[in-house]
């Protein structure tokens, strides 16, 4: 069938909307309408070409809500019309992983997904008759896409599709990181590196948290204001000081945070991040996903001295089994996600959410088919 999407034909290129071939879906596939789809910076970092895992042409977006359109042979856990959200961390329930019982990687169809391919190998987007790659098994910046059964969280339909989209990345990954993976306890104090979608996010999971005090730190002061409302209660622009940013939140937190997340990208953030902890007990999560080939460094004396750094993809949530609470947790008005989306625009002026983010003026842009 047809389908307008935005195809990224190479690195560092603006998008290209145009009509491509979307093929039915084959056996535990599904295909669906997609209705809105948020943009993150992961991708825009696969578009900078700094991703090695990126595979050109593609289909790029992974933070989407849609409509299942078909299901391909086999499929029971979805049916035609249900409300769901594409989840580049996939649940299978039975590898390895999945019955670990310890994380969300499931690894049933990573190999295939980080190839750009269905986990039967082949792709089912076409231009002309050439192959154009899946993205992180989800391509949302599609009108109508094709994911694996497993890759699909089905979601209450009362909830719009415009806002909990983001639910498909962002929101989620901030939220978890604090709430499911740092497990942020009532009084704690937490620093935040970095405002964007997925920093924010973490703001308003360490206010659902109740943690004392949240500091957060940013080189773009408009991203302030937001922070503040969303419980942030410190607010730390690191251009200001002229020493280290770990020196300055240690002085201020008399001995370093609980808690702190990078939400950045950044290796020498993530030293900071990790180092503003406190002695003892301080745990520091990477969110923030670092360009190839770069590697983190701290002295080891951080750790022996009782720091703990770690890392979650997908803020630890296990897509299938955990999304859909998050889905109901924000209809019960528990948080918000409309403070998030500060410009939506139809698939045609995508390449404009693009420049508002390297600009810093958005924290979400929502694209609506
Ligand atoms: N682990 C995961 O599952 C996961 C999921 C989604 C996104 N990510 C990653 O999280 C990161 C954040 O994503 P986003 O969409 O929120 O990005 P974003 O670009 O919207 O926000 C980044 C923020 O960091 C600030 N910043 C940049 N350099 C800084 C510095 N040196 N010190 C302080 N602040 C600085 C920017 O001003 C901006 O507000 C990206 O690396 C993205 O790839 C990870
Ligand atoms: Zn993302
Ligand atoms: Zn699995």
């Amino acid at each position: 069938m047809k389908s307008r999407a935005a195809v990224a034909w190479g690195p560092n290129q603006p998008l290209s909307v145009e009509e491509v071939d979307v093929m039915l879906p084959k056996k535990g596939e599904v295909l669906i309408k997609v209705i809105a789809s948020g943009v993150c910076h992961t991708d825009a970092f696969t578009l900078s070409g700094e991703d090695p895992e990126g595979i050109f042409p593609c289909i790029l977006g992974h933070e989407g809500g849609g409509i299942v359109e078909q299901v391909g042979e086999g499929v029971t856990s979805v049916q035609v019309g249900d409300h769901v959200i594409p989840l580049y961390t996939p649940e299978c329930g039975e590898c390895k992983f999945c019955l670990s019982g310890k994380t969300n990687l499931c690894q049933k169809i990573r190999e295939t997904q980080g190839k750009g391919l269905m986990p039967d190998g082949t792709t089912r987007f076409y231009k002309d008759g050439k192959p154009i790659f899946h993205y992180m098994g989800c391509s949302t910046f599609s009108e109508y896409t094709v994911l694996p059964e497993i890759s699909l969280a089905k979601v209450n339909k009362k909830a719009p599709l415009e806002e909990v989209c983001l639910l498909g990345c962002g929101v989620t990954t901030g939220m978890g990181a604090v709430m499911n993976t740092a497990k942020v306890e009532e009084g704690a104090t937490v620093a935040i590196f970095g405002l964007g979608g997925i920093g924010l996010s973490a703001v308003i999971g360490a206010t659902m948290a109740k943690a004392s005090r949240i500091i957060v730190i940013d080189i773009n002061d408009s991203k302030f204001e937001l922070a503040r409302e969303l419980g942030a209660t410190d607010c730390i622009n690191p251009k200001e000081y002229a020493k280290p940013i770990q020196e300055v939140i240690v002085e201020l937190t008399d001995g370093g945070v609980d808690y702190s997340f990078e939400c950045i990208g950044n290796v020498d953030v993530m030293r900071s991040a990790l180092e503003c902890c406190h002695k003892g007990w301080g745990e520091s999560v990477i969110i923030g996903v670092a360009g190839a080939g770069q590697e983190i460094s701290t002295r080891p004396f951080q750790l022996v001295t009782g720091r703990v750094w770690r890392g979650t993809a997908f803020g630890g949530v296990k897509g299938r089994s955990e999304l859909p609470d998050y889905v109901e947790r924000y209809l019960q008005g528990e948080f918000k996600l409309d403070d998030f989306i500060t410009h939506t625009m139809p698939l045609e002026e995508i390449n404009e959410s693009f420049d508002l983010m390297h600009a810093g003026k958005s924290i979400r842009s929502v694209i609506h088919f």
